[in-house]
Parts: C-alpha cells; sequence; structure tokens
C-alpha cells in the first residue's frame, strides 16, 4: 500500500507483522562487548555457552554430614573432618563421616548428606542418624545445572537480573550484545512546552517525550532527542531530513486528519507510506513508513494512544531490530469485572486494574487521559464487534510485560 492513502482500516495483527517484517529487513547487526554490570536491557548477540560445569564439583545442599552410604551399617560414624563452602576437602576416611556446611564441596568418596536434624550427637562426638538415608541425597551434582558447552541463553534473549544473574554464575565479565538501536525521538505540536517552561494560553506540557524516553532506555534503546518540532510543513519535513543518522525516528502527534497534522502528510507525499489508520482504539492514526530510507513510526499524540500504539506495535518493532525473537508480551485472560456493550469497529485497549482476581476499568478512557495508566495495571482487549456479560474472560496485558 506503500504511498498510497487506505480506506479501511488495518487490523491489528497485520501491523504487527507489517512491523515486523520491516524490522527483519533492517536487523542491527553491529555487536559490541560490555561488562555484566552494563548489560541490563541489552539483547545477546550469540549464544551463551557455558565454560564451565555449574557448579563446578559436587556440593551439599544441607548443612548437616556427609557420608558413604555403604558406610551406614546402623553404627554411629565418627565426624573425621569439618568442611564449609570454599574449603577444600581431603578425601573422606573409610568408615567416618564429614561435618558438611550448605554448598561445601563433596569430599571424594562421600556420596550422600543427612541433614543435621535428622542425626543425633552422642557424648563421644560420632554421629547416630536417625532417619533412612538415600544414597545420593541432598548431593547437588557436578554439572547438575550446566555442563560445559552447553548452551544457557539463546542469541536473541533480552538480558535481565536473572540473565545477568546466570552469566555471573559462570563467571563471565563481559557479554557480547547488541548495539543498541538509536531512537530519535520527536514531539510535533504547536501547543507543546516541556516542564519548566511557562504554560502561556492554549499550551499544554509535553508528557510524551519523558514517558517515551524513559520507556526507549529500559527497552535497551539509545534516545536522540529531537525535541518539539511546530505545525509547520516545512519544518516538520526539515527535522526529518536531519534525522538520517537514526535508526528509527519516533514521533508523536501530527498523523490525523487535521490541517495542522504534517507528520503523516510529509511521510505520504514524499516518503514511503507502509500503513496508516488501524482498527484500534486508542491509537487509530499510527503511521509507519520511512523517510528518505530511515524506519519512522508516527505515533498518535493523544498521551494514551501513545502508549498503547507504542506498548503494543513500536515496543515489538524495536525489540525485533536488535533481534529479539519473543516480542510478544505474555498475557492472561481474567474475568471481566464490567460489562461491555459498546461493540465497535475498532480492536479497543481499555486501561483496567486487577482486583480480586478480576479486570475492572477505570471510570474515565478517554484518549487524552494519561492518569487512567498510572491507576491501572494493563490494558484489557475487546475484540472488534463485541459485547461482554460481566464475568466473560477478556485477554488481560499487564503494564509490566510491556514496559520492560
Ligand atoms: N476529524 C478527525 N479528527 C480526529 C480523528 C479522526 O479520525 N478524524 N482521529 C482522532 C484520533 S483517534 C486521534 S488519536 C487523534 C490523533 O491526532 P494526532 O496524532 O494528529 O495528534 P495531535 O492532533 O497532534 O494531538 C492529539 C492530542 O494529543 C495532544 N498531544 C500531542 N502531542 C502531545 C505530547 N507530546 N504530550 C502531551 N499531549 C500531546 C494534543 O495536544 C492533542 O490534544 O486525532 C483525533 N482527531
Ligand atoms: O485512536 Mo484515538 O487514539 O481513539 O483517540
Amino acid at each position: 500500500m506503500t504511498g498510497g492513502i487506505p480506506s479501511a482500516l488495518m487490523p491489528v495483527e497485520q501491523a504487527l507483522e507489517a512491523l515486523l517484517k520491516m524490522a527483519e529487513g533492517a536487523l542491527i547487526h553491529d555487536v559490541e562487548s560490555v561488562p555484566l554490570d552494563k548489560a541490563g536491557a541489552r539483547v545477546l548477540a550469540e549464544p551463551l555457552v557455558a565454560t564451565l560445569d555449574l557448579p563446578p564439583w559436587p556440593n551439599s545442599a544441607m548443612d548437616g554430614y556427609a557420608l558413604r552410604h555403604e558406610d551406614l551399617r546402623g553404627e554411629p560414624l565418627k565426624v573425621s573432618q569439618k568442611i564449609f563452602a570454599g574449603a577444600e576437602p581431603a578425601p573422606l576416611e573409610s568408615g567416618t563421616c564429614a561435618r558438611i556446611f550448605t554448598g561445601a564441596p563433596m569430599p571424594e568418596n562421600a556420596d550422600s548428606v543427612e541433614m543435621q536434624e535428622h542425626v543425633e550427637i552422642l557424648a563421644d562426638g560420632r554421629v547416630r542418624f536417625l532417619e533412612p538415608v538415600r544414597e545420593g541425597q541432598h548431593v547437588r551434582p557436578r554439572g547438575g545445572e550446566a555442563q560445559t558447552g552447553d548452551e544457557v541463553l539463546a542469541a536473541g534473549v533480552r538480558l535481565g537480573p536473572i540473565e545477568l544473574g546466570l552469566a555471573a554464575s559462570l563467571g563471565l565479565p563481559h557479554l557480547k550484545v547488541v548495539r543498541k538501536i538509536k531512537v530519535a525521538l520527536l514531539s510535533t505540536g504547536d501547543e507543546l512546552v516541556d516542564p519548566g517552561q511557562a504554560l502561556n494560553p492554549g499550551q499544554i506540557f509535553n508528557s510524551n517525550r519523558v514517558l517515551l524516553s524513559h520507556w526507549l532506555e529500559r527497552l535497551g534503546c539509545e534516545v536522540i532527542d529531537a525535541g518539539i518540532v511546530p505545525d509547520d510543513l516545512t519544518q516538520v519535513r526539515a527535522c526529518l531530513m536531519g534525522l538520517g543518522h537514526a535508526d528509527l525516528i519516533l514521533s508523536t502527534g501530527g498523523v490525523s486528519v487535521g490541517e495542522a497534522d504534517f507528520l503523516g502528510q510529509v511521510l505520504r507525499e514524499d516518503g514511503d507510506l507502509t500503513f496508516w489508520k488501524l482498527a484500534i482504539k486508542p491509537g487509530k492514526p499510527l503511521t509507519c513508513g520511512s523517510y528518505r530510507g530511515i524506519a519512522v513510526i508516527g505515533l498518535p499524540g493523544n498521551p494514551a494512544s501513545t502508549l498503547v500504539t507504542f506498548g503494543l506495535l513500536a515496543r515489538a518493532y524495536l525489540l525485533r531490530r536488535m533481534g529479539v525473537a519473543a516480542v510478544e508480551p505474555l498475557c492472561c485472560e481474567v474475568p471481566a469485572g464490567f460489562s461491555w456493550s459498546r461493540a465497535g469497529s475498532r480492536r479497543e485497549y481499555l486501561r483496567a486494574r486487577l482486583e480480586g482476581g478480576r479486570a475492572v476499568l477505570y471510570y474515565n478512557q478517554s484518549s487524552s487521559i494519561l492518569r487512567s495508566a498510572a491507576w491501572a495495571d494493563g490494558l484489557v482487549e475487546i475484540p472488534e464487534h463485541a459485547c461482554l456479560e460481566e464475568g466473560e474472560l477478556v485477554r488481560f496485558i499487564p503494564f509490566a510485560e510491556l514496559l520492560g
């Protein structure tokens, strides 16, 4: 549909598919090595392969006594050594046990551990085992978590606290990650001023810029602040021309049909339009294409429209460009704590909170209201042309999934 103006609204899945295809055609291939403590939110560029066995030696899972199972013949055992975590134990003398603590290496010849709560210490210091001991119990075997050569994380995984902890457990000080995608962030609108400036008649504070720049950083993007551009065709065009060093131009506002909506006009007239106008509420005028070879996503300016279209569509595009496979948020189905009789032709995303396991709606779902999202835990999806009875299951997409 490049260059044309669509008459029908594009379904959300189709727009997502088009965005992911665009992203796959322009994957970021540059790789850099970053220290572990700077690797949060980055995307792993190559599989993470274990360079050692984890754990590197068998060790005790309990505070207690290490023994050789065949030495248990009903008689108490003498304690021949004490082994703390970090120690290098001597081989276990036959017919004895070793005092051992959680995480301490098992001595050679020992194959089982009994927890200290299940033994009795006799007056002469020997240990009587009060419960049957299963051979191998409470021993964490060498390589039980990973063996040398195992792929523990795939390329394209996003590095969060868990993945970084895993890399640290393998002793890796640096990780190879995909270069951050450079996103030029642009706000359009004569009415906008940034917080800290005086608010003159007719003006409003620019909330989209801060919302998106923090969000982009959480997603591992590099933000290029392209400022606020007035509603002026020449200036919008000049601004886009000046952003040729970005991987993506992400704008808000100016994509609807008003006389001052120039972002969309520039893209339609002298860029390449991939799509415009989706069957989504809020967010209908979402515009996507490229300008002089640079990808452009034009989010609608209303704050809740910006939030929904960025969270459901632009986020997936950005992650996929950095090679992330899993770009869809995990969602669940919950009973609706409301009924819905306004079947619409656009798929609707309502800001909702979970209360007693049910989704309840913020009382004002206007796309101009950001407070609704601050109140909510996530978005409830109402399919096109659907009505709902209270208690029916609805799809719920937690903000926690979208924001990270
Ligand atoms: N005749 C029609 N009018 C509108 C339609 C339509 O189909 N026909 N669509 C409406 C829908 S839906 C949306 S969404 C908006 C989107 O308009 P734009 O993307 O062109 O955005 P603007 O007109 O520039 O702004 C909309 C609204 O949002 C405020 N805004 C803009 N930028 C920011 C910002 N950075 N921070 C905070 N608030 C911002 C702006 O002041 C407007 O109130 O169009 C409808 N109109
Ligand atoms: O799509 Mo608009 O975002 O309904 O307000």
